[in-house]
Protein backbone atom coordinates (compact mmCIF):
# COMPACT_ATOMS: atom_id res chain seq x y z
CA UNK A 1 0.00 0.00 0.00
CA UNK A 2 1.14 3.29 -0.35
CA UNK A 3 2.61 5.40 2.03
CA UNK A 4 1.90 8.59 2.75
CA UNK A 5 3.97 11.00 3.69
CA UNK A 6 1.79 13.18 5.93
CA UNK A 7 -0.40 9.77 6.78
CA UNK A 8 -1.83 10.06 10.22
CA UNK A 9 0.20 7.24 12.32
CA UNK A 10 2.01 7.51 15.67
CA UNK A 11 5.13 9.04 14.75
CA UNK A 12 2.87 12.14 12.41
CA UNK A 13 0.49 12.19 15.46
CA UNK A 14 2.60 14.29 18.06
CA UNK A 15 3.30 16.57 15.74
CA UNK A 16 -0.51 17.73 14.61
CA UNK A 17 -3.02 16.78 17.10
CA UNK A 18 -3.06 16.01 20.95
CA UNK A 19 -3.82 13.15 22.56
CA UNK A 20 -3.34 10.43 25.02
CA UNK A 21 -1.55 7.40 23.29
CA UNK A 22 -2.94 4.71 26.44
CA UNK A 23 -0.06 3.14 24.94
CA UNK A 24 0.76 0.14 27.23
CA UNK A 25 -2.80 -1.13 27.98
CA UNK A 26 -3.88 -4.75 27.60
CA UNK A 27 -5.90 -5.46 25.12
CA UNK A 28 -9.30 -6.34 26.89
CA UNK A 29 -11.67 -6.54 23.56
CA UNK A 30 -11.73 -8.77 20.06
CA UNK A 31 -13.77 -6.76 17.48
CA UNK A 32 -15.07 -8.71 14.91
CA UNK A 33 -15.52 -6.18 12.12
CA UNK A 34 -13.88 -2.92 11.50
CA UNK A 35 -16.39 -0.61 9.43
CA UNK A 36 -17.18 2.86 9.32
CA UNK A 37 -20.25 2.24 12.39
CA UNK A 38 -18.09 0.24 14.72
CA UNK A 39 -15.06 2.79 14.21
CA UNK A 40 -17.48 5.61 15.21
CA UNK A 41 -19.63 3.97 17.94
CA UNK A 42 -17.91 1.54 20.03
CA UNK A 43 -14.49 2.38 19.98
CA UNK A 44 -15.26 6.20 20.01
CA UNK A 45 -16.72 4.69 22.96
CA UNK A 46 -13.87 2.83 24.55
CA UNK A 47 -11.37 5.84 23.55
CA UNK A 48 -13.88 8.23 25.56
CA UNK A 49 -13.35 5.45 29.12
CA UNK A 50 -9.73 5.13 28.23
CA UNK A 51 -9.34 9.04 28.71
CA UNK A 52 -11.40 9.02 31.89
CA UNK A 53 -9.24 5.87 33.23
CA UNK A 54 -12.34 3.79 33.08
CA UNK A 55 -11.75 1.03 30.96
CA UNK A 56 -7.81 0.95 30.41
CA UNK A 57 -7.89 -1.50 27.59
CA UNK A 58 -7.73 -1.72 23.93
CA UNK A 59 -9.21 -3.57 20.89
CA UNK A 60 -7.62 -6.13 18.71
CA UNK A 61 -9.66 -5.31 15.56
CA UNK A 62 -10.99 -8.49 13.23
CA UNK A 63 -11.74 -8.66 9.45
CA UNK A 64 -14.54 -10.50 9.70
CA UNK A 65 -14.57 -11.98 5.91
CA UNK A 66 -11.78 -11.91 3.05
CA UNK A 67 -11.56 -8.08 1.97
CA UNK A 68 -11.43 -5.55 4.50
CA UNK A 69 -9.17 -2.40 6.27
CA UNK A 70 -6.89 -4.00 8.29
CA UNK A 71 -4.20 -3.86 6.09
CA UNK A 72 -5.47 0.55 6.09
CA UNK A 73 -5.53 -0.19 9.67
CA UNK A 74 -2.23 -1.35 10.62
CA UNK A 75 -0.54 1.60 8.76
CA UNK A 76 -1.96 3.90 10.42
CA UNK A 77 -1.12 2.36 13.93
CA UNK A 78 -4.80 1.71 14.46
CA UNK A 79 -5.38 5.60 14.53
CA UNK A 80 -7.87 7.46 12.81
CA UNK A 81 -10.15 10.49 12.90
CA UNK A 82 -13.93 10.58 14.20
CA UNK A 83 -14.82 13.81 12.87
CA UNK A 84 -18.91 14.77 14.50
CA UNK A 85 -20.79 16.89 12.79
CA UNK A 86 -24.59 17.80 13.82
CA UNK A 87 -27.04 19.74 16.21
CA UNK A 88 -27.44 18.61 20.02
CA UNK A 89 -29.70 20.17 22.16
CA UNK A 90 -29.64 22.95 19.76
CA UNK A 91 -26.25 23.77 19.37
CA UNK A 92 -24.09 23.52 16.94
CA UNK A 93 -21.04 20.69 17.11
CA UNK A 94 -18.26 20.36 15.27
CA UNK A 95 -15.54 18.20 16.49
CA UNK A 96 -12.37 16.05 15.34
CA UNK A 97 -10.83 13.48 17.42
CA UNK A 98 -8.43 11.24 16.96
CA UNK A 99 -9.18 7.68 18.32
CA UNK A 100 -6.65 5.60 19.68
CA UNK A 101 -7.87 2.65 21.48
CA UNK A 102 -7.71 0.38 18.34
CA UNK A 103 -3.96 -1.63 19.13
CA UNK A 104 -3.80 -3.35 15.60
CA UNK A 105 -5.96 -5.19 13.22
CA UNK A 106 -5.77 -9.01 12.64
CA UNK A 107 -6.64 -10.80 9.53
CA UNK A 108 -7.89 -14.17 10.41
CA UNK A 109 -7.62 -15.16 6.78
CA UNK A 110 -3.68 -15.06 7.17
CA UNK A 111 -3.32 -14.87 10.94
CA UNK A 112 -5.24 -17.04 12.08
CA UNK A 113 -2.86 -18.04 14.81
CA UNK A 114 -2.11 -14.69 15.69
CA UNK A 115 -6.11 -14.89 16.81
CA UNK A 116 -6.55 -17.74 18.69
CA UNK A 117 -3.24 -16.79 20.66
CA UNK A 118 -5.19 -13.64 21.87
CA UNK A 119 -8.42 -15.75 22.29
CA UNK A 120 -5.87 -17.17 24.88
CA UNK A 121 -4.88 -14.82 27.01
CA UNK A 122 -6.00 -13.70 30.41
CA UNK A 123 -6.85 -9.99 29.26
CA UNK A 124 -9.59 -10.74 27.00
CA UNK A 125 -13.31 -9.96 28.54
CA UNK A 126 -14.74 -9.35 25.84
CA UNK A 127 -16.08 -9.81 22.17
CA UNK A 128 -17.75 -6.70 20.14
CA UNK A 129 -19.10 -7.35 16.72
CA UNK A 130 -20.43 -5.73 13.63
CA UNK A 131 -20.86 -7.64 10.83
CA UNK A 132 -24.06 -6.78 9.08
CA UNK A 133 -27.29 -8.38 9.67
CA UNK A 134 -25.82 -10.82 7.16
CA UNK A 135 -23.27 -11.55 9.85
CA UNK A 136 -24.94 -13.72 12.50
CA UNK A 137 -26.11 -16.21 10.24
CA UNK A 138 -26.13 -20.21 10.64
CA UNK A 139 -24.05 -21.40 7.68
CA UNK A 140 -23.11 -25.26 7.50
CA UNK A 141 -19.38 -25.89 7.64
CA UNK A 142 -16.55 -28.21 8.82
CA UNK A 143 -14.94 -28.19 11.17
CA UNK A 144 -10.66 -28.52 10.88
CA UNK A 145 -7.97 -27.49 13.43
CA UNK A 146 -5.57 -25.03 12.28
CA UNK A 147 -8.15 -23.54 9.27
CA UNK A 148 -9.80 -20.50 9.53
CA UNK A 149 -13.83 -21.01 9.68
CA UNK A 150 -16.10 -18.77 6.82
CA UNK A 151 -19.09 -17.79 8.76
CA UNK A 152 -18.39 -14.45 11.82
CA UNK A 153 -20.67 -17.34 14.30
CA UNK A 154 -18.27 -20.39 12.90
CA UNK A 155 -14.70 -17.93 13.94
CA UNK A 156 -16.23 -17.01 17.27
CA UNK A 157 -17.14 -20.79 18.00
CA UNK A 158 -13.79 -22.02 17.29
CA UNK A 159 -11.75 -19.62 19.01
CA UNK A 160 -13.99 -19.64 22.10
CA UNK A 161 -13.75 -23.53 21.93
CA UNK A 162 -9.43 -22.48 22.03
CA UNK A 163 -10.17 -20.48 24.96
CA UNK A 164 -12.34 -23.08 26.92
CA UNK A 165 -9.41 -25.86 26.06
CA UNK A 166 -6.40 -23.27 27.29
CA UNK A 167 -7.86 -22.32 30.08
CA UNK A 168 -9.03 -25.65 31.24
CA UNK A 169 -12.98 -24.95 31.32
CA UNK A 170 -12.42 -22.82 34.02
CA UNK A 171 -15.44 -20.40 34.68
CA UNK A 172 -13.38 -17.38 35.20
CA UNK A 173 -12.05 -17.47 31.62
CA UNK A 174 -15.39 -17.03 30.06
CA UNK A 175 -16.03 -13.64 27.69
CA UNK A 176 -18.63 -11.49 27.53
CA UNK A 177 -20.27 -10.88 23.33
CA UNK A 178 -21.98 -7.93 22.48
CA UNK A 179 -23.05 -7.84 19.07
CA UNK A 180 -24.20 -4.43 17.67
CA UNK A 181 -25.66 -5.98 14.39
CA UNK A 182 -29.27 -4.39 13.74
CA UNK A 183 -31.05 -7.97 14.08
CA UNK A 184 -33.65 -8.57 16.77
CA UNK A 185 -32.03 -10.29 19.98
CA UNK A 186 -28.86 -10.65 18.25
CA UNK A 187 -27.16 -11.99 21.29
CA UNK A 188 -29.58 -14.40 21.67
CA UNK A 189 -28.93 -15.60 18.32
CA UNK A 190 -25.48 -15.43 18.06
CA UNK A 191 -25.22 -17.79 21.29
CA UNK A 192 -27.72 -20.39 19.36
CA UNK A 193 -26.05 -20.51 16.40
CA UNK A 194 -22.62 -21.18 18.61
CA UNK A 195 -24.28 -23.76 20.01
CA UNK A 196 -25.40 -25.44 17.14
CA UNK A 197 -21.74 -25.25 15.62
CA UNK A 198 -20.45 -27.15 18.99
CA UNK A 199 -22.57 -29.47 18.82
CA UNK A 200 -22.57 -30.40 14.96
CA UNK A 201 -18.57 -30.11 14.95
CA UNK A 202 -19.32 -32.49 18.05
CA UNK A 203 -17.09 -30.71 20.30
CA UNK A 204 -17.49 -32.41 24.30
CA UNK A 205 -20.59 -30.91 25.55
CA UNK A 206 -18.70 -29.72 28.76
CA UNK A 207 -17.24 -26.92 25.96
CA UNK A 208 -21.48 -26.29 25.53
CA UNK A 209 -22.01 -26.22 29.21
CA UNK A 210 -19.12 -23.61 29.93
CA UNK A 211 -20.81 -21.49 26.62
CA UNK A 212 -24.12 -21.47 28.57
CA UNK A 213 -22.90 -20.95 32.26
CA UNK A 214 -20.14 -19.11 31.98
CA UNK A 215 -20.19 -17.07 28.75
CA UNK A 216 -23.08 -13.69 28.38
CA UNK A 217 -24.40 -13.26 25.08
CA UNK A 218 -25.67 -9.66 25.53
CA UNK A 219 -28.31 -8.25 23.27
CA UNK A 220 -27.72 -5.03 21.76
CA UNK A 221 -29.27 -1.75 20.04
CA UNK A 222 -27.32 0.37 18.47
CA UNK A 223 -28.36 4.16 17.66
CA UNK A 224 -26.05 6.76 16.31
CA UNK A 225 -26.32 7.76 12.47
CA UNK A 226 -22.69 7.53 10.87
CA UNK A 227 -22.33 8.35 7.44
CA UNK A 228 -18.85 6.92 7.30
CA UNK A 229 -15.63 8.11 4.87
CA UNK A 230 -16.26 11.52 3.48
CA UNK A 231 -16.01 10.50 0.08
CA UNK A 232 -17.01 13.88 -1.65
CA UNK A 233 -14.85 15.92 0.86
CA UNK A 234 -11.82 14.97 1.19
CA UNK A 235 -9.27 17.57 0.24
CA UNK A 236 -11.94 19.65 2.58
CA UNK A 237 -10.64 17.38 5.24
CA UNK A 238 -7.03 16.86 4.51
CA UNK A 239 -6.84 20.55 4.86
CA UNK A 240 -9.09 20.76 8.22
CA UNK A 241 -7.09 18.24 9.75
CA UNK A 242 -3.64 19.01 8.63
CA UNK A 243 -2.95 15.15 7.67
CA UNK A 244 -4.12 12.18 5.82
CA UNK A 245 -6.31 9.57 6.62
CA UNK A 246 -8.07 6.73 5.11
CA UNK A 247 -10.19 6.04 7.75
CA UNK A 248 -11.90 8.78 8.59
CA UNK A 249 -15.09 8.52 9.94
CA UNK A 250 -17.97 11.02 9.96
CA UNK A 251 -21.03 10.59 12.36
CA UNK A 252 -23.60 12.52 14.07
CA UNK A 253 -23.13 13.51 18.04
CA UNK A 254 -26.40 11.49 18.61
CA UNK A 255 -25.76 8.18 20.85
CA UNK A 256 -27.42 5.42 22.27
CA UNK A 257 -26.79 2.16 23.22
CA UNK A 258 -28.85 -0.33 24.77
CA UNK A 259 -27.60 -3.42 26.10
CA UNK A 260 -28.94 -5.87 28.43
CA UNK A 261 -26.66 -7.80 30.31
CA UNK A 262 -25.94 -8.58 34.16
CA UNK A 263 -24.54 -5.74 36.63
CA UNK A 264 -21.22 -7.15 36.73
CA UNK A 265 -20.75 -6.44 32.98
CA UNK A 266 -22.01 -3.21 33.26
CA UNK A 267 -19.49 -2.41 36.05
CA UNK A 268 -16.48 -3.98 33.94
CA UNK A 269 -17.29 -1.78 30.73
CA UNK A 270 -18.77 1.24 32.54
CA UNK A 271 -19.99 3.21 29.23
CA UNK A 272 -22.43 5.16 31.23
CA UNK A 273 -19.69 5.99 33.94
CA UNK A 274 -17.95 7.84 30.89
CA UNK A 275 -21.22 10.35 30.23
CA UNK A 276 -21.63 8.14 27.37
CA UNK A 277 -25.38 7.04 26.39
CA UNK A 278 -25.29 3.46 27.08
CA UNK A 279 -28.53 2.11 28.67
CA UNK A 280 -28.32 -0.85 31.18
CA UNK A 281 -31.32 -3.13 30.96
CA UNK A 282 -34.04 -4.55 28.59
CA UNK A 283 -33.95 -3.56 25.22
CA UNK A 284 -37.10 -4.17 23.44
CA UNK A 285 -38.79 -0.76 24.16
CA UNK A 286 -35.41 1.05 22.45
CA UNK A 287 -35.54 -1.24 19.76
CA UNK A 288 -39.05 -0.86 18.64
CA UNK A 289 -39.17 2.82 18.76
CA UNK A 290 -35.93 3.13 16.83
CA UNK A 291 -36.15 0.19 14.19
CA UNK A 292 -39.60 1.03 13.93
CA UNK A 293 -39.41 5.10 13.52
CA UNK A 294 -35.92 5.61 11.84
CA UNK A 295 -34.63 2.91 10.06
CA UNK A 296 -38.52 2.56 8.56
CA UNK A 297 -38.67 5.98 7.22
CA UNK A 298 -34.97 5.69 5.84
CA UNK A 299 -36.30 2.34 4.21
CA UNK A 300 -39.21 4.61 2.53
CA UNK A 301 -37.24 7.17 1.19
CA UNK A 302 -34.04 4.91 0.14
CA UNK A 303 -36.53 4.08 -2.68
CA UNK A 304 -39.23 5.77 -2.93
CA UNK A 305 -37.37 9.32 -2.62
CA UNK A 306 -34.16 8.47 -4.47
CA UNK A 307 -36.05 7.42 -7.88
CA UNK A 308 -37.95 10.99 -7.16
CA UNK A 309 -34.72 12.45 -7.60
CA UNK A 310 -33.21 13.07 -4.04
CA UNK A 311 -29.74 11.61 -3.31
CA UNK A 312 -29.42 12.51 0.78
CA UNK A 313 -31.56 12.36 3.65
CA UNK A 314 -32.16 16.12 3.72
CA UNK A 315 -32.63 17.01 0.96
CA UNK A 316 -35.79 14.95 0.97
CA UNK A 317 -36.48 16.43 4.32
CA UNK A 318 -36.22 19.66 2.62
CA UNK A 319 -38.40 18.87 -0.34
CA UNK A 320 -42.02 19.77 0.12
CA UNK A 321 -43.83 16.30 -1.26
CA UNK A 322 -40.99 13.78 -0.39
CA UNK A 323 -41.08 15.30 3.53
CA UNK A 324 -44.58 15.22 3.80
CA UNK A 325 -44.66 11.48 2.52
CA UNK A 326 -42.26 10.48 5.14
CA UNK A 327 -44.08 12.58 7.80
CA UNK A 328 -47.29 11.06 6.85
CA UNK A 329 -46.01 7.46 7.32
CA UNK A 330 -43.44 8.24 9.95
CA UNK A 331 -46.83 10.00 12.23
CA UNK A 332 -49.65 8.15 10.85
CA UNK A 333 -49.01 5.38 9.85
CA UNK A 334 -45.50 3.94 11.84
CA UNK A 335 -46.56 5.58 14.96
CA UNK A 336 -49.26 4.06 15.95
CA UNK A 337 -47.80 0.82 16.20
CA UNK A 338 -45.11 1.52 18.68
CA UNK A 339 -46.11 0.63 21.80
CA UNK A 340 -44.47 3.12 24.39
CA UNK A 341 -46.01 6.32 26.30
CA UNK A 342 -46.73 9.23 23.81
CA UNK A 343 -44.26 11.67 25.24
CA UNK A 344 -41.53 9.36 24.31
CA UNK A 345 -42.95 8.59 21.24
CA UNK A 346 -43.38 12.26 20.36
CA UNK A 347 -39.95 13.28 21.30
CA UNK A 348 -38.14 10.61 19.48
CA UNK A 349 -40.07 11.88 16.62
CA UNK A 350 -38.92 15.14 16.49
CA UNK A 351 -35.51 14.42 17.62
CA UNK A 352 -35.41 11.66 14.83
CA UNK A 353 -36.45 14.62 11.95
CA UNK A 354 -34.22 17.08 13.44
CA UNK A 355 -31.58 14.12 13.04
CA UNK A 356 -32.95 13.62 9.25
CA UNK A 357 -32.27 17.28 8.99
CA UNK A 358 -28.75 17.13 9.98
CA UNK A 359 -27.10 19.87 7.39
CA UNK A 360 -23.36 18.14 8.37
CA UNK A 361 -23.81 14.90 7.45
CA UNK A 362 -24.26 14.07 4.11
CA UNK A 363 -26.13 10.46 4.44
CA UNK A 364 -27.04 9.32 0.99
CA UNK A 365 -30.07 7.36 0.18
CA UNK A 366 -27.80 4.89 -2.64
CA UNK A 367 -26.02 3.64 0.48
CA UNK A 368 -28.96 3.27 2.90
CA UNK A 369 -30.73 1.45 0.02
CA UNK A 370 -28.49 -1.61 0.55
CA UNK A 371 -30.35 -4.57 1.13
CA UNK A 372 -33.63 -2.91 1.10
CA UNK A 373 -35.85 -5.65 0.91
CA UNK A 374 -34.30 -7.30 3.63
CA UNK A 375 -34.91 -3.99 5.48
CA UNK A 376 -38.01 -3.46 4.67
CA UNK A 377 -38.96 -7.00 5.83
CA UNK A 378 -37.77 -6.35 8.81
CA UNK A 379 -38.04 -2.66 9.33
CA UNK A 380 -41.77 -1.61 8.16
CA UNK A 381 -43.64 -4.83 7.20
CA UNK A 382 -44.13 -5.61 11.15
CA UNK A 383 -45.27 -1.59 10.88
CA UNK A 384 -47.64 -2.27 7.87
CA UNK A 385 -48.87 -5.32 9.39
CA UNK A 386 -50.10 -4.27 13.10
CA UNK A 387 -51.58 -0.66 11.32
CA UNK A 388 -53.34 -3.04 8.70
CA UNK A 389 -54.50 -5.15 12.55
CA UNK A 390 -55.58 -1.94 14.04
CA UNK A 391 -57.47 0.29 11.80
CA UNK A 392 -58.79 -2.86 8.94
CA UNK A 393 -57.27 -0.24 6.17
CA UNK A 394 -53.61 -0.43 5.23
CA UNK A 395 -51.06 2.29 5.88
CA UNK A 396 -51.57 4.19 2.45
CA UNK A 397 -47.39 5.60 2.37
CA UNK A 398 -45.68 1.83 3.52
CA UNK A 399 -47.96 0.33 1.22
CA UNK A 400 -46.86 2.84 -1.58
CA UNK A 401 -43.14 3.00 -0.39
CA UNK A 402 -43.67 -0.98 -1.18
CA UNK A 403 -44.17 -0.43 -4.42
CA UNK A 404 -41.50 1.86 -4.83
CA UNK A 405 -39.51 -0.60 -3.56
CA UNK A 406 -40.24 -3.35 -6.45
CA UNK A 407 -39.60 -0.35 -8.49
CA UNK A 408 -36.18 0.24 -7.04
CA UNK A 409 -35.45 -3.26 -7.78
CA UNK A 410 -35.67 -3.62 -11.38
CA UNK A 411 -32.72 -4.43 -13.37
CA UNK A 412 -31.94 -3.05 -16.09
CA UNK A 413 -29.07 -5.76 -16.52
CA UNK A 414 -26.76 -7.58 -13.95
CA UNK A 415 -23.37 -7.12 -12.36
CA UNK A 416 -21.71 -10.28 -11.42
CA UNK A 417 -23.89 -10.69 -7.95
CA UNK A 418 -25.58 -7.63 -8.29
CA UNK A 419 -28.22 -6.03 -10.63
CA UNK A 420 -27.87 -2.57 -11.92
CA UNK A 421 -30.79 -0.10 -11.97
CA UNK A 422 -31.78 3.27 -13.57
CA UNK A 423 -32.55 6.51 -12.45
CA UNK A 424 -33.03 8.69 -15.72
CA UNK A 425 -29.66 8.31 -17.32
CA UNK A 426 -27.87 7.45 -14.02
CA UNK A 427 -26.98 3.90 -13.05
CA UNK A 428 -27.28 2.48 -9.39
CA UNK A 429 -26.12 -0.62 -7.87
CA UNK A 430 -29.04 -3.35 -6.27
CA UNK A 431 -27.44 -5.22 -3.95
CA UNK A 432 -29.42 -7.51 -1.64
CA UNK A 433 -29.39 -11.13 -0.26
CA UNK A 434 -29.72 -13.88 -2.75
CA UNK A 435 -33.03 -15.04 -2.27
CA UNK A 436 -34.35 -11.15 -2.79
CA UNK A 437 -31.97 -10.58 -5.70
CA UNK A 438 -33.16 -13.95 -7.46
CA UNK A 439 -36.92 -12.71 -6.82
CA UNK A 440 -36.62 -9.26 -8.38
CA UNK A 441 -34.65 -10.36 -11.30
CA UNK A 442 -36.82 -13.83 -12.14
CA UNK A 443 -40.34 -11.05 -12.16
CA UNK A 444 -38.98 -8.06 -13.56
CA UNK A 445 -38.00 -10.45 -16.47
CA UNK A 446 -40.89 -11.52 -17.63
CA UNK A 447 -42.61 -7.98 -17.38
CA UNK A 448 -43.83 -6.89 -20.85
CA UNK A 449 -45.86 -3.84 -19.82
CA UNK A 450 -49.14 -4.98 -19.43
CA UNK A 451 -51.18 -4.03 -16.78
CA UNK A 452 -51.90 -8.06 -16.42
CA UNK A 453 -48.16 -7.67 -15.80
CA UNK A 454 -48.19 -5.59 -12.98
CA UNK A 455 -50.33 -7.68 -11.37
CA UNK A 456 -48.38 -10.46 -12.19
CA UNK A 457 -45.27 -9.08 -11.17
CA UNK A 458 -46.73 -8.28 -7.97
CA UNK A 459 -48.35 -11.14 -7.14
CA UNK A 460 -45.13 -13.18 -7.58
CA UNK A 461 -42.79 -11.21 -5.71
CA UNK A 462 -45.49 -10.89 -2.31
CA UNK A 463 -45.79 -14.01 -2.54
CA UNK A 464 -41.88 -15.23 -2.16
CA UNK A 465 -42.03 -16.78 1.11
CA UNK A 466 -38.56 -17.80 1.05
CA UNK A 467 -38.27 -13.57 0.60
CA UNK A 468 -40.78 -12.93 3.16
CA UNK A 469 -41.33 -15.92 5.48
CA UNK A 470 -45.17 -15.24 5.27
CA UNK A 471 -47.11 -14.82 1.63
CA UNK A 472 -47.70 -11.11 1.71
CA UNK A 473 -50.74 -11.57 -0.71
CA UNK A 474 -52.66 -13.02 2.59
CA UNK A 475 -52.75 -8.82 3.31
CA UNK A 476 -56.05 -7.97 2.47
CA UNK A 477 -56.10 -5.43 -0.72
CA UNK A 478 -52.21 -5.67 -0.27
CA UNK A 479 -51.67 -6.99 -4.35
CA UNK A 480 -54.01 -5.04 -5.97
CA UNK A 481 -52.96 -1.56 -3.84
CA UNK A 482 -49.08 -1.87 -4.29
CA UNK A 483 -49.92 -3.33 -8.19
CA UNK A 484 -51.97 -0.02 -8.82
CA UNK A 485 -49.43 2.07 -7.15
CA UNK A 486 -46.75 0.47 -9.56
CA UNK A 487 -49.13 0.90 -12.31
CA UNK A 488 -48.62 4.85 -11.51
CA UNK A 489 -45.02 4.62 -10.67
CA UNK A 490 -44.19 3.05 -14.35
CA UNK A 491 -46.65 5.53 -15.82
CA UNK A 492 -46.39 8.69 -14.16
CA UNK A 493 -42.82 8.53 -13.08
CA UNK A 494 -41.99 8.31 -9.44
CA UNK A 495 -42.10 12.32 -8.37
CA UNK A 496 -45.75 12.34 -9.90
CA UNK A 497 -46.85 9.24 -7.74
CA UNK A 498 -45.76 10.78 -4.53
CA UNK A 499 -47.31 13.98 -5.39
CA UNK A 500 -50.30 12.61 -6.21
CA UNK A 501 -50.09 9.68 -3.40
CA UNK A 502 -49.36 12.64 -0.97
CA UNK A 503 -52.49 14.77 -1.81
CA UNK A 504 -54.62 11.55 -1.77
CA UNK A 505 -53.79 10.99 1.63
CA UNK A 506 -53.79 14.94 2.83
CA UNK A 507 -57.60 14.83 1.08
CA UNK A 508 -58.51 11.92 3.58
N1 LIG B 1 -23.89 3.50 9.51
C1 LIG B 1 -24.82 3.69 10.41
O1 LIG B 1 -25.39 4.78 10.55
C2 LIG B 1 -25.26 2.56 11.28
C3 LIG B 1 -25.95 2.87 12.46
C4 LIG B 1 -26.40 1.84 13.25
C5 LIG B 1 -26.18 0.55 12.86
N2 LIG B 1 -25.48 0.28 11.72
C6 LIG B 1 -25.25 -1.11 11.37
O2 LIG B 1 -23.89 -1.37 11.18
C7 LIG B 1 -23.69 -2.23 10.05
C8 LIG B 1 -22.38 -1.86 9.42
O3 LIG B 1 -22.43 -0.52 9.01
P1 LIG B 1 -21.12 0.25 8.59
O4 LIG B 1 -21.57 1.63 8.27
O5 LIG B 1 -20.06 0.07 9.58
O6 LIG B 1 -20.71 -0.54 7.25
P2 LIG B 1 -19.27 -0.88 6.70
O7 LIG B 1 -19.49 -1.32 5.31
O8 LIG B 1 -18.31 0.19 6.98
O9 LIG B 1 -18.80 -2.16 7.56
C9 LIG B 1 -19.38 -3.42 7.37
C10 LIG B 1 -18.68 -4.45 8.25
O10 LIG B 1 -19.39 -5.67 8.16
C11 LIG B 1 -18.53 -6.72 7.71
N3 LIG B 1 -19.32 -7.62 6.85
C12 LIG B 1 -19.97 -7.31 5.71
N4 LIG B 1 -20.61 -8.41 5.24
C13 LIG B 1 -20.35 -9.42 6.11
C14 LIG B 1 -20.72 -10.81 6.19
N5 LIG B 1 -21.48 -11.37 5.27
N6 LIG B 1 -20.25 -11.54 7.22
C15 LIG B 1 -19.46 -10.99 8.16
N7 LIG B 1 -19.09 -9.69 8.14
C16 LIG B 1 -19.53 -8.91 7.14
C17 LIG B 1 -17.41 -6.03 6.99
O11 LIG B 1 -16.26 -6.83 7.00
C18 LIG B 1 -17.25 -4.75 7.83
O12 LIG B 1 -16.48 -5.02 8.96
C19 LIG B 1 -24.91 -2.04 9.18
O13 LIG B 1 -25.37 -3.27 8.67
C20 LIG B 1 -25.94 -1.43 10.09
O14 LIG B 1 -26.98 -2.34 10.37
C21 LIG B 1 -25.01 1.26 10.94
O1 LIG C 1 -27.06 0.90 8.46
P1 LIG C 1 -28.12 0.17 7.68
O2 LIG C 1 -27.65 0.01 6.27
O3 LIG C 1 -28.53 -1.10 8.33
O4 LIG C 1 -29.41 1.08 7.64
C1 LIG C 1 -29.37 2.38 7.15
C2 LIG C 1 -29.79 3.39 8.20
O5 LIG C 1 -31.17 3.25 8.45
C3 LIG C 1 -29.03 3.21 9.51
O6 LIG C 1 -27.66 3.19 9.30
C4 LIG C 1 -29.35 4.31 10.52
O7 LIG C 1 -28.73 5.49 10.14
C5 LIG C 1 -28.85 3.87 11.87
O8 LIG C 1 -29.44 2.65 12.24
C6 LIG C 1 -29.08 4.92 12.94
O9 LIG C 1 -28.72 4.41 14.17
Amino acid sequence: MLKLNNQLNKELLGAHVTFETQENLPEKVIQFGEGNFLRAFVNWMIHEMNKQGLFNGKVAVVQPIEQGLIPMINEQDGLYTVVMRGIENGQTVEKNEVVSCISRGINPYTDWNELLKLAASKDIKFVISNTTEAGIAYLEEEYVEGKTPTSFPAKLTALLYHRFTHFNASPESGLAMIPCELIEENGKKLKEIVLKLAAEWEFPSEFSEWVENHNHFCSTLVDRIVTGYPRDAVEEFRQLLGYEDNLITVGEPFHLWAIDAPQEIAEQIPFDKAGLNVKWGDITPFRNVKVRLLNGPHTMMSSVCYLAGADTVQQVMEDETLSKFIKEGMLNEIYPTVDIADVEKKNFVESVTERFLNPYNKHYLKDIALSNVYKFKSRLIPSLLDYTAQKSALPQTITFALAGLLAFNRPVRTEGNDLVGKRGDTEYAIRDNQEAIRALNEAWSKFDGSSEAVTALVKEVLGNTEVWGQDLNEVQDLTATVSAYLSDILELGMKASVEKLVSEVSAV
